[in-house]
Order: C-alpha cells, then structure tokens, then sequence
C-alpha cells in the first residue's frame, strides 16, 4: 500500500510551445500538510488542475491514493475537495445557502452544513449574503464547499493570497485543525515561504515548472544551517589545513564551512594563522529561510 495521497512521475505540460510543468515528481505523503511553494508563474496552478483532471498532458501519471487517476477517475475525485483560484461563491446567496447548494448538488444530507459552518467558523455569519462576506470569510467559506463531501485529500491554491494577517492566520489555523483533528492531507500552494513556514510538515519547491527541492520542513531547515566564511590570502594552503572538513563552498578567496562551535571556529583562526596564513575575515553567516527559498528559486 502506498504512504502516499499523491504521487506524479515526470509529469510535464505545455501551454503551446510553453512548458510549464516539467519532469515534476511530486510525494505528498498521507497525514501531511504539503506546502507547494514557487513564484508566480512557476506551474502551482496548473499542477492543481492535472492532479484535479481538469488538465491533462500525454505524459500524464497522477496516482491519488495509488491508483491512476485516469484509470480511476471518478473514485479519485471523490476523495478530494478543491479550492483553485477564486471559490466558486453565489454572491446572493448566504453562506449557509451556498452549502446547502452544494449539498444538494452533491445529494449529501443537509445535516453538513452546520459542522461545515462551524469548522470553518462562519456560524455566525451562516445567514449574511456572502458576497458581503470579507475575502477571508470568503476562502472559508470555499474551503467548507470543498469539505461537504468529507475529501481525505484537500488542494488549496494560494487560499491566503490577498488576506490581511488575521485571515491568514484564521487560515493556517483552519488547515492545522484540518490535518490534527480530521486526519486531512492538504496541499496548499504559496509564492510565500513564511505563509506556510509554520503550518507546512513538507514543502515541495517549484519554479519555471520544475521541482527544485522536495522534503520535509526539517530537511529544508537543515539547508539553513548556520556556517563559518572565512577569507585568507592563500586558499589553496587554507584547504589543505582544512583536511577532512566539509567545504561548502569555494569561492575566490573565500572559503565556507559548516558550523559547529565559537570554540571551534576560535581553533580554525589560530591553526591558520600558526601556518602563516593571513585571515582578513572570519564570522559566522545563517540564512533565513526566505532568502533560502529565493536562492534555490533563482538558481534554474
Ligand atoms: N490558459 C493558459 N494559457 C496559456 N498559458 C498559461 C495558461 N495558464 C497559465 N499559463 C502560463 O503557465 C505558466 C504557469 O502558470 P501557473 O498559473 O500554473 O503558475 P502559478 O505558479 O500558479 O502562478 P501564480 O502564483 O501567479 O498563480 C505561466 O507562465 C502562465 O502564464
């Protein structure tokens, strides 16, 4: 049985002669909250709508659960609930109607609609006419049409995009509940690092269609380990002294190092200036996590 709610295998896709989705290999393990992170323009959307069928590519290989969404197309949909772009909102209509709406599209019991209301915290607003609703209350209320159905998997595209920093956080918090509580998976794209930082336990990071890192928020953490650059006169003698430790990299005459202690680093200053070598800078340097994301982003 697979661990995973989704899985793509070189998925690729053009607009015209655009590609942009390329060779993009996704996990997204079940119980996860999947940060699919990337520029505007990256491919976030498009991915959505293949892994929603709504697109589809010749090179197509979208497993929902392990099984072939085109092979089980139906079956697949049914697990999962979707908010892509603007939710689909009747204005007119008042939240509470709006999921009764859905439900009798989707001839679910109207008993739905009450917990949906109240899970996403829109009880009180059951009766206004949504379209006077604010943006935020707006995305609740489509991530509740999303959830009438009781989807194991749930696809968010940028829900946050455009809200102000309560409705962002009434958002990430909606998604934790979602996850902990309701044993969600839930991909949610996001040109913003620090948006899903916080909520996300994997992160997958995409620019101009391709994957460039894939992991756990651990592992991305790992990759801002903090580091020791030091710049000499001589590199090459620097290196030699250096021996079995880890450069991280080269650059001019400069090198860096991982980090390990202030004494450590202490040890490194007098080993080389014992040797003759003269040490212009010494220090320690961290990146956050968003310029982490902008330098694997800028480098395809
Ligand atoms: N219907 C379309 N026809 C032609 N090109 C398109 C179409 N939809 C998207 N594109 C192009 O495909 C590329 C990827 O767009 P996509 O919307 O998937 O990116 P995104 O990562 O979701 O970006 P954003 O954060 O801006 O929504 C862009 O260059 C976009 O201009």
């Amino acid at each position: 049985m697979s661990n995973l709610a989704i899985e793509t295998v070189g998925l690729t896709y053009n607009f015209g002669t655009q590609t942009v989705v390329k060779n993009l290999s996704l996990q997204v393990p079940k119980g996860s909250i999947y940060g699919f992170l990337g520029p505007n323009g990256a491919g976030k959307t498009t991915t959505i709508k293949i892994l929603l069928n709504l697109l589809k590519s010749p090179s197509d290989q979208v497993f929902i659960f392990g099984r072939d969404i085109n092979t089980n197309r139906i079956a697949s949909l049914k697990r999962m609930g979707a908010l892509v772009e603007q939710p689909a909102i009747y204005g007119h209509l008042s939240g509470k109607e709006n999921l009764v709406n859905r439900c009798l599209l989707l001839g679910i019991k109207k008993n739905k609609v009450a917990e949906m209301l109240s899970l996403v915290g829109l009880t009180d607003a059951a009766n206004k006419k949504a379209g006077k609703y604010s943006l935020g209350m707006k995305q609740r209320l489509g991530i509740a049409l999303a959830l009438v159905s009781d989807p194991e998997l749930l696809l968010l595209d940028e829900p946050t995009n455009g809200l102000d920093p309560n409705g962002i956080i009434e958002i990430r918090n909606l998604m934790i509940e979602l996850a902990t509580k309701h044993q969600k998976t839930i991909l949610v794209s996001s040109h913003l690092l620090a948006e899903i930082e916080r909520t996300a336990t994997h992160v997958g990071i995409i620019n101009k269609g391709e994957l460039l890192f894939q992991g756990t928020i651990n592992e991305l953490h790992d990759l801002s380990k903090p580091t020791v650059k030091v710049e000499v006169d001589d590199i090459e003698k620097t290196i030699a002294l250096l021996g079995p430790t880890e450069i991280l990299q080269q650059k001019g005459s400069t090198v860096t190092i991982p980090f390990q202690s202030r004494e450590d680093m202490a040890n490194l200053n007098t080993l080389l200036v014992q040797n003759g070598i003269k040490v212009y800078t010494i220090g320690t340097e961290r990146k956050d996590l968003e310029n982490l994301f902008l330098d694997i982003t800028s480098k395809n």
